[in-house]
């Protein structure tokens, strides 16, 4: 499960003003008060769109705003009401006041609607303020201003696809191009320390959920890495895209690397392997992949019944090749996969308090196969449990945290650089001066 957030500002629209008019009617010098009311301004409501499944579309366009209504006019005339602002939301948000805390509602019922902001009603005019001592009156209402706030918006989602592999294979990059997500990539492991999540929409109407998981390594069912706490997200997943590095750099072998990653997720629960899966082979642009698939295939012939044999998808993020395959192969896999175990409870979410748990005891080292400063110790391991939505900004706090438990004077001193990539058993940030 994964909780998908986004903090967005609403405005309703301002009533309109009221209007201070008189009748000019020939002969008559002064006539009656004929000032129109104000309209209404435009609320903001949430609509549930069944077509959403994640908070994406927010990412981008965070700020809303209703129209304002109409100044009255003279002839009695009322200013035009405007119209509603409707905002599309997945079905299961929960819409929060992210100011106060209190939550305003939770949108679980088709084309289920909510008025997050209200809008201002209209100013009266002075026709409504005549009175037989002030035939004449000179005044009017403005406008009530419409609500501003803002909003937290969450929704929990279960992705439908897992992208698992070895660090640095490219599971990133492949979501950064089947999806409108922009995750983090880079050349250096350990990229990702958080899940993404990214929205694939077929053009035939179908679309599926994919999450971008931290790489695993070796060891990954047992805590090494940064990879253990986000396996139990390939369990609740429907089919893993096990992304393998056909490129050969850095001396990796594959099929190594394909047999490793499957021994991980075995060993952390057999039932995973039962999965759906697809193994698709990464960086196929580049000279040496060819020649590796070629082995990769032999020898996954030769080590599985042709009945079992996996799907082999070659692909190139850059070059585009092989992504209209797989995503259709994928969405047609998600078709036939039945869901019913994977229907399970949502967990409640930890909260670790980050202040009140220093880490005491640590050892600091290089690590030549995540090509990172790690930092280990039994404190240390207890404060990085995090939860789902641990974020950029918990690790900016965390980054700071450590500073001021000396940590980055121990670095520094274990000869680390500027830039390097710090691995904190299951956890990473990159290290800045
Ligand atoms: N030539 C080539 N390079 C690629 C391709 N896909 C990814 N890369 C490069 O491989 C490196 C790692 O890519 P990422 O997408 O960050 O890898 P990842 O699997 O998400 O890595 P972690 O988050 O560390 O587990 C980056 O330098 C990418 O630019 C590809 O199709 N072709
Ligand atoms: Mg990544």
């Amino acid at each position: 499960m994964f909780v998908d957030q986004v903090k967005i500002d609403v405005k309703a629209g301002n009533g309109g003003n009221g209007m201070v008019a008189f009748r000019r009617e020939k002969y008559v010098p002064n006539g009656g008060p004929a000032g129109g009311d104000g309209g209404r301004g435009g609320n903001v409501i949430f609509k549930v769109d069944s077509g959403m499944n994640t908070l994406m579309d927010f990412r981008y366009h965070r700020k809303f705003k209703a129209k304002n209504g109409g100044n009255g006019a003279n002839k009695k005339m009322t200013g035009r009401s405007a119209d509603d602002l409707v905002i599309p939301v997945p079905e299961g948000t929960t819409v929060t006041n992210s100011d106060t805390g209190e939550v305003i509602g939770d949108l679980v019922k088709p084309d289920q609607e909510l008025i997050v902001a209200k809008a201002g009603r209209g100013g009266r005019g002075n026709v409504h303020f005549a009175s037989p001592t002030n035939p004449a009156p000179e005044i009017a209402e403005n406008g009530e201003p419409g609500e501003e706030v803002m909003l937290q918006l969450e929704l929990k989602v279960l992705a439908d696809v897992g992208l698992v592999g070895f660090p640095s294979a490219g599971k990133s990059t492949l979501l950064s191009v089947i999806t409108s997500a922009k995750p983090k990539i880079a050349g250096y492991h350990f990229t990702t320390l958080v899940p993404n999540l990214g929205m694939v929409r077929l053009d035939d109407g179908r679309d599926f959920a994919v999450a971008d998981l931290p790489g695993l390594v070796e060891g990954a069912s047992k805590g090494v890495g940064l990879g253990f706490q986000f396996l139990r997200h390939v369990e609740r997943t429907r089919v893993i895209l096990h992304l393998v590095d056909m490129s050969g750099t850095e001396g990796r072998d594959p099929y190594d690397d394909f047999v490793a990653i499957n021994k991980e997720l075995s060993d952390y629960d057999p039932n995973i392997l039962k999965r759906p899966q697809i193994v698709v082979a990464t960086k196929m642009d580049l000279p040496d992949a060819a020649d590796h698939l070629k082995t990769f295939k032999t020898q996954l012939e030769a080590d599985y019944d042709t009945d079992d044999l996996p799907t082999v998808l070659p692909i190139s993020s850059v070059t585009h090749t092989g992504l209209t395959d797989l995503v259709r192969m994928t969405a047609d896999l998600l078709e036939k996969t039945d869901i019913s175990d994977l229907q399970q409870p949502v967990e409640t979410e930890k909260q670790y308090d980050y202040q009140s748990q220093a880490p005491t005891n640590f050892q600091i080292g290089y690590d030549k196969e995540i090509a990172s400063w790690v930092i280990s110790g039994d404190k240390i391991e207890r404060l990085f449990k995090m939860t789902d939505t641990a974020h950029d900004q918990s690790m900016l706090r965390f980054a700071r945290q450590m500073r001021g438990m000396g940590i980055d004077d121990a670095l520094r001193k274990a000869g680390a650089k500027d830039g390097d990539t710090v691995t904190i058993l299951d956890f990473s940030f990159t290290y800045v001066e």
